[in-house]
């Protein structure tokens, strides 16, 4: 396999205990890569230890083959460049010197720059925005022009693989996006491979073929964004509550964070409530609910319904039905016996049609077998609740008799503190 780096067993320690422990992974040629993890992982502790600022106590790097220390320093610089997180450089450079530096690998000792490597500065220079800035002194300009400086020195470099610690820290979204589109664009075209520890998990997941999640100095997941980037592993390391999003517009995933774990009442995640809805009526019902921690099940709802997608992507215990199918009587068995479970039931402002009006008869029952029974009243007319001759509104009837609690939106039910 054609492999750009190979990393295998690496432990590396600043002091006595291990920062990096057993880490191995290969990256082929030509990957775009992002390393991802909470502060403190030691995502930049492996970027210096593959780009050879650090030495690992044990383990090998290999770089094209080749063990990272058989390298010579001009030979491993045609391989690989790195653009550290913060770059100081106090002496009185000019950009354009700074970029130059970029050319040292490529010339002989002693020898001066030459007309191409001129040619090559200019367009590093270019394609980081930062010609206009070549003949100021590095001290003299702000912290993003910097980096955009340092990202045209490692492009002069011309090397195999690039390597970037938070490239995209001091920038602004335009710059942001700028510079990922330009590595994208040398990924593509020049098939250099990128490795950067990116924090922005959207952006991550937007450009990465694979991204190396990290935490406490582990990988935890090494994979494409859709296999690395789950509620699951995002849960476990960062402790957040999130929600995994397609976004149709540029054929990637994103993440939506709902809440962080810590703040979660371990109390709510006892309380059960089941959750009556469709057709997007329950999608503030309970992206809310979720938000504060409670274990929520829903159904009877139909296979697709923009309400089971959702429920799908927040992990919830669903009883579904055939897409555009009546409930079957082994569903509504199955509803009933979460509702069983359940403290509290909410019903959305769902109109009730032939197709579900099941959902209505557990929801009454919900109440005879002496459950709270909530109905999130955002009907504007209760012509809106009934397509089925009355049978809807009869039933509602009795549930109010019987005491259905009507609330107007779920922050209420929220404030009492259920
Ligand atoms: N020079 C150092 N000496 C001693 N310990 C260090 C040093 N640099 C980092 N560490 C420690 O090593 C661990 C990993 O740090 P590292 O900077 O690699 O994490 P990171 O994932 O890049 O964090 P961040 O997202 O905050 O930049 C941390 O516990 C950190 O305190």
């Amino acid at each position: 396999m054609d492999y750009a780096l190979e990393v295998e067993k690496l432990n590396f320690a600043y002091e006595e205990e291990l920062t990096l422990k057993d880490i191995s992974f290969n990256i082929k040629k030509g990957e775009f890569i992002s390393i991802i993890g909470p502060n403190g992982s030691g995502k930049s502790t492996l970027l210096k230890n593959i780009s050879n600022i650090y030495s690992p106590q044990s383990g090998s790097i290999k770089i094209y083959n080749n063990d990272i220390k058989k390298y010579g320093t001009r030979e491993l610089a045609k391989n690989i460049a790195l653009v550290p997180q913060d770059t100081i450089i106090s002496y009185n450079f000019s950009v354009l010197d700074i970029v130059l530096m970029g050319r040292f690998s490529h010339l002989n000792r002693f020898e001066k720059e030459r007309e191409e490597d001129f040619k090559i500065v200019y367009e590093a220079l270019k394609k980081t925005n930062t010609f206009h800035l070549k003949d100021r002194n590095i001290d003299e300009i702000s912290g993003g022009e910097r980096q955009r400086v340092i990202i045209a020195r490692a492009l002069a470099q011309e090397p195999k693989i690039i390597f970037l610690d938070e490239p995209t820290s001091h920038l602004d979204i335009n710059h942001q996006m700028e510079l990922l589109n330009l590595l994208k664009i040398l990924n593509k075209e020049r098939k250099t491979t990128i490795i950067l520890v990116i924090h922005d998990i959207n952006l991550a997941c937007r450009y990465s073929d694979k991204i190396i999640l990290m935490n406490n100095g582990e990988i935890v997941s090494i994979g494409t964004p859709k296999e690395v980037v789950t509620r699951k592993n995002i849960e476990k390391t960062y402790g957040l509550n999130i929600i995994v999003e397609e976004n149709p517009y540029t054929d990637s995933i994103y993440i939506v964070p709902l809440s962080l774990n810590n703040y979660i009442d371990q109390n709510k995640k006892k309380s059960r409530i089941h959750v009556i809805a469709g057709g997007g009526t329950g999608g503030e019902i309970l992206s809310k609910l979720e938000e504060k921690g409670y274990n929520i099940s829903i159904g009877v709802i139909n296979i697709g319904d923009s309400d089971w997608q959702l429920g799908r992507k927040l992990s919830l215990n669903i009883i579904d039905e055939k897409p555009f199918s009546e409930i079957s009587d082994k569903a509504f068995k199955e509803n009933m016996k979460a509702i069983e479970k359940s403290h509290v039931v909410i019903l959305s402002s769902i109109p009730y049609g032939r197709g579900n009006l099941k959902n209505l008869e557990a929801a009454y029952n919900a109440i005879k077998m002496g459950k709270t029974v909530y109905l999130v009243d955002s009907y504007s007319e209760y012509d809106k609740f009934d397509y089925i001759e009355g049978k809807g509104i009869e039933i509602l009837e009795k549930m109010k008799r019987s005491g259905l609690r009507i609330i107007n939106s779920i922050d209420e039910f929220l404030e009492e503190g259920q």
